[in-house]
């Protein structure tokens, strides 16, 4: 059987799954592709490190020359991480007539258009589903099953490190800390956690899934952005109480044919599919005008769920070598859209507001909201200690104009400041 042979950039978490799926399943991955894949050489930055995975008769190495320039090599799997330096080693790989398969969202999400116009252009294949979500296989399922509908909203928790983080201190008592610890062990955090728990992660996820079911490119500028590190335990508890869970949330959705795409935490009815994913695990909602709303769950993170859509890849890539089809985009759908305006973008609000305890407070709390013209269905006031209140509201839907205007006119209050203003979904 005709071999082809591959070079690994990475043995870390997703590396080391790459290689365990491609030993354990060679039979039938090559009774699927006709082709006997030979992982041939992996690039890792520290050779001294002990490896968890079988190299018999691979090449590991610190010089990705030994990958970049073997003629031999025509597939790279880029599972090391970084932006600028595996955009370089990709270029070269691409521009070497080599394949490539990667599961680096920071990178698609930041250079994917232009990187995907190089392989077009060395008719190469480039690849990413386990950019996006881990193991559930959703760009492909938009990309193929999605093809003729009309995707109007894509929504969900697309970052495993933060949900597992929320649910052990949810279910556990587990500190922030504690909980961040153990996921980075686990092998789902970013090398770098900021990107998860800031939101980043997640936004670069979004920023892909806007690209695959709206046909538009957009930045992280584009993305209203915020983390988990702020959300304070009392506002986790006054949610439950309420009814609902807070989630990290991407939402990009379609409002009077604009685009508005925002991660931040969001309150989710305690009866949503959403609330009940935990863990490491994500959930992605796709709503087609046509099929209505659908829902993908699974692992998000971690050693072989991301492998086994790392894999996917490899299959349609050895595939399309096998039938001579390289060269086609992974995603092929563009389209104008513009972004919305604020005032366009609608939803109710649980705001949660730190308040000197003495009589009053609750009027200009009130006063600044008739004056924008937003109400709320619930208000109360808990005391945290013998100076300071909590005053918690749900709001009406109103506009992020809206809520923006409200923010800084009860921030300007020096008795009063905002905590917290997270978007509550409906059931
Ligand atoms: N972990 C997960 O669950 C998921 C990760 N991803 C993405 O997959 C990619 C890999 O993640 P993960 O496996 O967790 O990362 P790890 O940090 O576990 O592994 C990174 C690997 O790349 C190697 N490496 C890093 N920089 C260089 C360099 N400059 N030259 C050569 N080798 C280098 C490291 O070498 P050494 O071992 O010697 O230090 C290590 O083997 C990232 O883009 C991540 O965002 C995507 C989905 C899920
Ligand atoms: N750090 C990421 C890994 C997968 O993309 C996450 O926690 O989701």
């Amino acid at each position: 059987m005709e071999a082809i042979n591959i070079g690994i950039l990475g043995l870390g978490t997703v590396g080391s799954g790459v290689v365990r799926m491609l030993t354990n399943h060679a039979e039938k991955i090559s009774s699927i592709t006709g082709r006997r894949l030979v992982v041939k050489t992996i690039v890792v930055h520290d050779l001294s490190k002990k490896r968890s995975v079988d190299m018999t008769g691979i090449k590991v190495t610190d010089d990705v020359d030994a990958v970049l320039s073997d003629p031999s090599i025509q597939l790279v799997v880029e599972v090391m991480g970084t932006v600028e330096t595996a955009k370089k080693y990709i270029e070269q790989a691409l521009k070497a007539g080599k394949h490539v398969v990667t599961a680096n969202k920071d990178l698609i999400a930041t250079y994917g258009p232009e990187l995907t116009s190089l392989a077009l252009q060395q008719k190469c294949d480039l690849y990413y589903e386990a950019s996006v979500a881990g193991g559930i296989p959703i760009l492909r399922t938009i990309v193929n099953s999605f093809a003729a509908d009309r995707i109007v909203e894509v929504k969900g928790i697309v970052n495993g490190t933060t949900n597992y983080i929320m649910t052990q201190m949810n279910q556990k008592g587990v500190s922030y800390a504690a909980a961040l610890q153990q996921a980075q062990e686990l092998g789902f955090a970013e090398a770098d956690p900021t990107n998860d728990v800031e939101g980043i992660d997640a936004a670069y996820k979004m920023i892909i899934l806007t690209q695959f079911a709206f046909g538009k490119d957009i930045t992280l500028s584009n993305v209203k952005l915020e983390g988990i590190s702020g959300v304070k335990l009392e506002d986790i508890e006054e949610a439950k109480r309420l009814g609902y869970k807070i989630k990290l949330l991407g939402i990009s959705k379609l409002i009077n044919e604009h685009l508005d795409v925002s991660v931040g935490p969001v309150l989710v009815p305690r009866s949503q599919p959403l609330a009940t994913v935990q863990n490491e695990n994500n959930a992605v909602f796709v709503t087609g005008a046509a099929v209505g709303e659908t829902m993908f769950y699974g692992p998000g993170a971690g050693e072989l769920p991301t492998a086994n859509s790392v894999l996917s890849d490899i299959i349609t890539v050895t595939k399309n070598i096998a039938m001579g089809t390289t060269g086609v985009r992974f995603n092929d759908y563009s389209a104008q859209i513009k972004l919305a305006e604020s005032s366009e973008v609608v939803y109710p609000y649980y705001i949660s507001l730190k308040v000197l305890d003495k009589p009053g407070q609750m009027l200009k709390i009130t006063e600044i909201m008739t004056k924008e013209n937003a109400s709320f269905n619930l208000i109360t006031q808990t005391e945290l200690d013998e100076k300071n209140a909590r005053v918690t509201m749900v709001t009406h839907e109103m506009s992020e104009a809206q809520l923006n205007r409200i923010k800084e006119q009860i921030n300007a209050v020096d008795t009063i400041e905002v905590i917290a203003a997270y978007k509550v979904l409906g059931e």
